[in-house]
């Protein structure tokens, strides 16, 4: 539903603007009263321990589970700012084919594990209208160099791919369709530390190439110091800080923030 049109620069307003957002399972909150503005460009890490919420808040703002309280409004590449709850499933698939995407922990989660690498990356192009098979197929192992995926893997399934080549190319097939903004759970915390140093500089240079707005939920301080610009805690479903990612590592006002960064809450 069109809520309202832009007048004047697009790059002055939010992508996302959330207000009061929460869910609500059936036993108790997963997430609420969550308030902040996501611009273009922005990397936003929302970390915490396990259990304050920030899977459900992921999966709230990306529509995978529905938003049972507040609001969330999305500016799309034409301008249009829509109420997230209410557009049509339809619209929503539209948004996933074209404007966003959603990197999992699980790189399996998001790949098609028997179909090749190329074609893991070009079906989303096939979903957007793109019919040329030469086409595709080079668009494909462009992006399969920019992961950093040797050519030759091209025909091979990620079935047989390292762990850490599986996450480049869950990245290569998000990001193949320039989308605009873009989920991430977790995307380092199922490799081993040396890939993972790797894979997050080639998430970081990539989302900079891109000026992707890119929504991080990780339980590791050194992620979000690394990728993102500013960050939110949750802690028992709520946000209890928010900042700069700098400021809030560096000079965190909540206890429990304070906590976390000396590590006594991590692991
Ligand atoms: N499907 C569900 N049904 C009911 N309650 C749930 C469900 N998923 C999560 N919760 C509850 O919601 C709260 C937030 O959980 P959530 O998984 O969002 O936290 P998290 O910070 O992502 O934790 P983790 O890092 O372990 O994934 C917890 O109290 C959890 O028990």
């Amino acid at each position: 539903m069109t809520l309202d049109r832009l007048s004047f620069d697009d790059e002055q307003r939010p992508l996302l603007e959330v207000r009061g957002a929460g869910h609500r399972y059936e036993d108790g909150h997963g997430c609420r009263d969550v308030s902040f503005d996501l611009w273009p460009g922005e990397v936003l890490a929302v970390v915490g321990e396990s259990g304050s919420g920030k899977s459900t808040l992921l999966r709230t703002l990306s529509q995978h589970i529905s938003l049972t309280e507040g609001s969330i409004r999305y500016r799309h590449g034409d301008g249009t700012v829509v109420e997230l709850s209410e557009l049509s499933e339809s619209h929503v698939r539209r948004l996933w084919r074209t404007e966003w995407g959603f990197v999992h922990q699980n790189a399996a989660d998001g790949l098609r594990m028997h179909v090749s690498a190329g074609g893991n990356v070009g079906e989303p192009l096939m979903a957007t209208g793109w019919r040329h098979y030469g086409q595709i197929r080079s668009a494909a192992a462009e992006w399969l160099k920019r992961v950093e995926i040797p050519a030759d893997r091209i025909d091979d399934t990620p079935a047989s791919f390292s762990g850490g080549m599986r996450q480049r190319l869950q990245i290569a097939r998000n990001l193949v369709v320039s989308p605009r903004l873009v989920f991430m759970d977790e995307p380092t915390s199922s490799l081993d530390v040396s890939v993972q140093a790797r894979l997050l500089d080639l998430i970081r240079t990539l989302v900079a190439d891109l000026g992707l707005a890119v929504v991080i939920v990780t339980h590791d301080l050194a992620v979000a110091r690394l990728i993102s610009h500013r960050t939110l805690v949750m802690k028992d479903g709520y946000v209890i800080e928010s900042g700069l990612t700098d400021r809030v590592l560096d000079d965190p006002q909540a206890a429990y923030t304070q906590l976390l960064v000396s590590s006594i809450l991590q692991g």
